[in-house]
């Protein structure tokens, strides 16, 4: 989970540098074949009356005899003129004539240009040279210039390159903005350079973050603590000739302290840390990237020794292939130039590459070669003593009340990445402040904890017949908490509507399991599907509310048939594919089922046994231990929200073993 708010990362830019000033010679030629384009365009669309029209020597004598000719001007035997009023050759009457060989003057049409009309003109004097040209030429009053008559000319080429000179004007302007990180105000499409690179100052005791914030991934932590050492001391490591760790990949779910790892080894090496997230190389700027890259490389040798941290990296490390349309290019060209920078060190330099994913099996196989990111740590959701130790760690801060159990809260939140629990956290604290508390107490994490897992109160107006029921759907779930043996304590039962759900059981772990008994799975699914059977032994008839622990125990029971080898019919034969726990997206969709129909057939058909059996047994137990359900609805009504104690005391039942499961009843 990416923490926008991270105060540790709000580090201080690193302080601009110049970039490269222009944009890689590999543009110019589009450049090029821009103005081109532009001068195809704009000669051939656009009118120019002041385009000089090319005359005959004969038809500019004949116009200079008529007094149509104002100035000229002559340069060897060119000259070039302006016209009285303007002039058109060849006239209509020409191109009539050219076709009529009989006539004497006939022009030969094929030598005739097209028809042109203009205020100018040019013209080239003939080799036989008209020695009284200069007479004729005052005697009609034409100004004989001293320099070129058509002021226009560097005017007219720059109007016909304009817009292709602005393109690449602007395009050359925005790299440069874009590379070197300046901007009007560091917003919008020209805040987006080198200045992303954040610095964090390791040597900054507020900002310093070390191994002791870090808690609960041990085993990712221990593995890097050789890299500390070698920033420490990179010629203990040099010194008989081994090469020093270049790169190292962090591999592990959202939210699961990859950043936090990787700012805390430059914090105990004592070292400064660049960090950047790949998604930011990619910009819509072609070329910038590539430039990013080198400047971040180039700041980092700059400070080394120094960590440098790319985040997301599958964002620009995709195989080449996988990469959507578009963006392929300048994404290979970046993750190019990461390649070049990282061969580029002879390791001696003290600069250690970090970066994150969590899907390394889309990661091209370039970037895994020895002398790139060779090393790979992985980085695991927590267990429940990791999750207690985060905890901690974040609530050094917050007065806790005396009656808070971490551990407790650590056994109710499986599944929880350190990001979450330190959200967790802030949640209670945020909670305890609104009710005007001195200390966070236990019931404000759980508040919390229903908060972030349903989604806040959701005021709904139900009719008295409708609680009723749910409070009968929600006690058969708890209810059969407490009576199959095996499955998960219940902890807190609530009837009130929050986010998709109208009523919520709560059921945890007594450890973080690694390994589920075939029992305990079929408790689970009897625990599913008690919501519905409650409302069938209560009312004889059926709601829509159960779909979401429908759902649920046939996926249970299917993984049960197809992956587990828990079904005698079908045997030990995996059937559907493990899932990758770093892979979004169930695995395997849109694959060929690799099995027969008849197979199939046979898998259905277990699910729905398992499924029907588990059933049977939920109804019998709810029929049986009647009185102890209608208390538990009476409860429930009176209350909205039981915990543990009132839930024992409400049934007259006595615990029975405690999974955060929930069931919640989809409106
Ligand atoms: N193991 C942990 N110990 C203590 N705090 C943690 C731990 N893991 C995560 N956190 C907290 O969660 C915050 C966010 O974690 P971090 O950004 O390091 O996760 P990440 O794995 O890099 O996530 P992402 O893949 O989304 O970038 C950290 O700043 C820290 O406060
Ligand atoms: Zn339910």
């Amino acid at each position: 989970m990416t923490q926008p708010g991270s105060p540790s990362k709000s580090a201080p830019a690193a302080q601009r540098k110049p970039g490269p000033q222009l944009p890689p010679r590999r543009y110019w030629p589009w450049f090029v074949l821009i103005l081109l384009i532009n001068y195809v365009l704009v000669s051939r669309l656009v009118p120019q009356p002041n385009a000089p029209v090319t005359v005959p020597y004969t038809v500019f004598r004949e116009e200079v005899g008529r007094d149509n000719v104002v100035a000229i001007y002559s340069r060897g035997t060119a000259i070039e003129g302006r016209f009285k009023s303007q002039v058109t050759w060849p006239t209509p009457e020409d191109i009539k004539q050219a076709g009529q060989p009989a006539t004497p003057t006939a022009l030969d049409r094929r030598l005739l240009p097209p028809s042109k009309t203009s205020m100018y003109f040019n013209t080239e004097l003939p080799t036989f040279f008209d020695r009284n040209l200069e007479d004729f030429l005052i005697r009609h009053g034409v100004e004989i210039a001293a320099v070129p008559i058509q002021q226009g000319g560097v005017w007219n080429t720059l109007l016909y390159f304009g817009p292709a000179l602005l393109i690449i004007g602007f395009y050359v302007w925005m790299y440069r903005r874009a590379a070197q990180g300046g901007g009007l105000g560091g917003g919008g499409i020209f805040g987006i350079g080198r200045s992303k690179a954040k610095r964090y100052d390791a040597t900054d005791p507020a900002h310093r973050v070390t191994f002791s914030d870090v808690a609960g991934i041990d085993e990712a932590e221990a593995e890097l603590v050789e890299i500390v050492d070698f920033l420490k001391a990179p010629d203990k490591y040099t010194r008989l000739g081994g090469t020093a760790p270049k790169g190292v990949l962090l591999i592990g779910s959202p939210g699961t302290g990859k950043t936090l790892l990787a700012k805390a080894v430059a914090g105990e090496a004592g070292v400064p840390f660049f960090s950047m997230s790949a998604s930011e190389f990619v910009e819509m700027i072609v070329g910038v990237g590539a430039a990013r890259v080198r400047d971040l490389f180039k700041q980092a040798r700059e400070h080394a020794p120094a960590i440098i941290f790319i985040d997301e990296i599958d964002a620009i490390g995709r195989a080449r292939g996988q990469m959507a349309i578009g963006g392929q290019s300048e994404q290979e060209q970046t993750l190019q130039q990461i390649l070049t920078e990282m061969d580029g060190f002879s390791g001696r330099e003290g600069i250690i590459v970090l970066a994150a994913t969590n899907a390394p099996d889309v990661l091209d196989r370039a970037l895994l070669r020895p002398g790139r990111f060779d090393r790979r740590v992985v980085v695991n959701l927590p267990d429940k003593a990791g999750r207690e130790a985060i905890l901690r760690v974040h609530v050094r801060k917050v007065p806790l009340d005396a009656g808070v159990s971490l551990q407790e809260l650590a056994q109710a939140t499986p599944g929880f990445s350190g990001a979450d629990l330190r959200n967790l956290v802030n949640e209670a604290a945020l909670l305890a402040a609104r009710r005007e508390q001195q200390v966070v107490r236990h019931a404000d994490f759980l508040d919390a904890l229903e908060k972030i897992v349903l989604g806040p109160e959701r005021p709904l107006l139900l009719t008295a017949a409708d609680r009723e029921r749910i409070a009968y759907h929600e006690s058969g779930h708890a209810l059969l908490g407490l009576l199959v043996p095996g499955a998960d304590p219940v902890h807190r039962v609530s009837i009130v509507p929050r986010g998709q759900a109208l009523g919520v059981t709560y059921q945890r772990p007594q450890t973080d399991r690694y390994n589920y008994p075939e029992a305990y799975l079929r408790a689970r699914i009897i625990g599913m599907l008690g919501g519905r059977a409650a409302e069938e032994v209560a009312y004889g008839t059926r709601t829509t509310g159960a779909e979401n622990d429908i759902e649920q125990a046939t996926q249970l029971a299917r993984n049960m048939v197809t992956r587990w080898g828990m079904s005698d019919a079908v045997g030990m034969v995996q059937l559907a594919p493990r899932e990758n726990p770093f892979l979004r997206g169930p695995a395997g969709v849109g694959g060929e089922r690799p099995f027969s129909e008849q197979t199939a057939a046979l898998v259905d058909a277990e699910v729905q046994r398992i499924i029907g059996g588990c059933h049977e047994e939920a109804m019998r137990l709810l029929r049986e231990h009647r009185p102890a359900l209608d208390a538990l609805v009476a409860a429930l009504l009176k209350h909205e929200t039981l915990g543990e104690q009132e839930i024992l005391d409400a049934t007259g039942l006595a615990a029975a073993p405690p999974l955060v499961e929930r069931h919640p009843l989809q409106g």
